[in-house]
């Protein structure tokens, strides 16, 4: 049967991350792709120009579109933008009980770039986050929900314990892509009870734009398919080195992962 996930997330003009990246993501693990679009970017892979919020309500209706609609086996959220539209995908996957729900808690991007509004950080603590399945932070982001100090792998370890604890969140995924390693790109796991490093290569290119809207659609496109948690994880991390292995070198920027190669799952 067709299985369908649904991404809630920021149009990239450029289509190197946001919903362009992850419906080309489900595309790759032959699932079909819904989504609701909460802002539109326009974008390139030099940075961002300018920023339209989506109403609340019209973020709300998409929703109600699909799953008055459709079964979803799987949803990902991605850039929010502000506190209303937080708390409005919050309030639907509340009502609908919505799972399994990957939150891609964008705040930041690796570039330092701030993509949210300072209120819809509160938003975000304490209205979605709590309901996730699993949250995947970058550095920064990380550093913003636990409040302290990460560079090494140690420190994303305590701050996976930190934020796990203090937020509620089933598992936390850090990721290490931020970090000044030459050789590799670890991710941090702590589900409460259990910590693992995921090793990854370090793959030396600039085009890494994209790369945390990939990884969190792949895990989302992956718990579709109906496979356990670390499984998923595990899988879309690898979806995200073979993704940097075939980066498009397009643009004056930082060119998006590409997703054009056989599958190597
Ligand atoms: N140069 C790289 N080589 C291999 N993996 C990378 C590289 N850059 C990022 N990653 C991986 O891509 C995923 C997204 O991480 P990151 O880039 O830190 O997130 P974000 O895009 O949200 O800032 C993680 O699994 C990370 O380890
Ligand atoms: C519309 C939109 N959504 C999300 C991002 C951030 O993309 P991400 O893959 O998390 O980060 P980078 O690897 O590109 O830093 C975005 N830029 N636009």
């Amino acid at each position: 049967m067709t299985k369908i996930a649904l991404t809630i997330a920021g149009s990239d003009s450029g289509g190197g991350a946001g919903v362009q990246a992850d419906l080309r993501t489900f595309a790759f693990h032959k699932i079909h792709g819904t989504s609701a679009i909460t802002c539109v970017t326009a974008q390139n892979t030099v940075g961002v120009t300018d920023v339209a919020a989506i109403t609340p309500k019209l973020v709300q209706a998409q929703l109600a579109a699909i799953f008055d609609d459709m079964s979803v086996d799987a949803v990902k959220t991605g850039m929010l933008l502000n506190q209303e539209i937080i708390e409005a995908v919050a309030k639907f996957i509340r009502e609908r009980n919505v799972h399994p729900l990957v939150v891609d808690p964008v705040m930041v991007s690796r570039a330092g770039v701030q993509l949210i509004d300072d209120s819809a950080v509160i938003s975000l603590k304490t209205s979605l986050l709590p309901q996730a399945t699993i949250i995947t932070p970058n550095l920064y982001e990380a550093r913003i929900l636990s409040n302290q100090e990460i560079n090494t792998v140690e420190e994303m370890k305590q701050a996976a314990v930190t934020i796990q604890k203090q937020l509620g969140v089933p598992v936390v995924l850090i990721k290490g892509g931020g970090l000044s390693d030459r050789y590799q790109s670890p991710d941090v796991w702590f589900d409460g009870h259990n910590g693992e490093i995921l090793t990854g290569e370090r793959i030396v290119t600039k085009n890494t734009h994209g790369t945390g809207c990939t990884l969190s659609s792949a895990i989302a496109a992956n718990l579709a398919l109906g496979k356990d948690l670390l499984t998923a994880v595990k899988e879309a991390k690898h979806y995200v080195t073979v993704a940097l292995q075939n980066s498009l070198d397009i643009g004056q920027g930082n060119g998006p992962v590409g997703h054009f190669f056989p599958l190597l799952l």
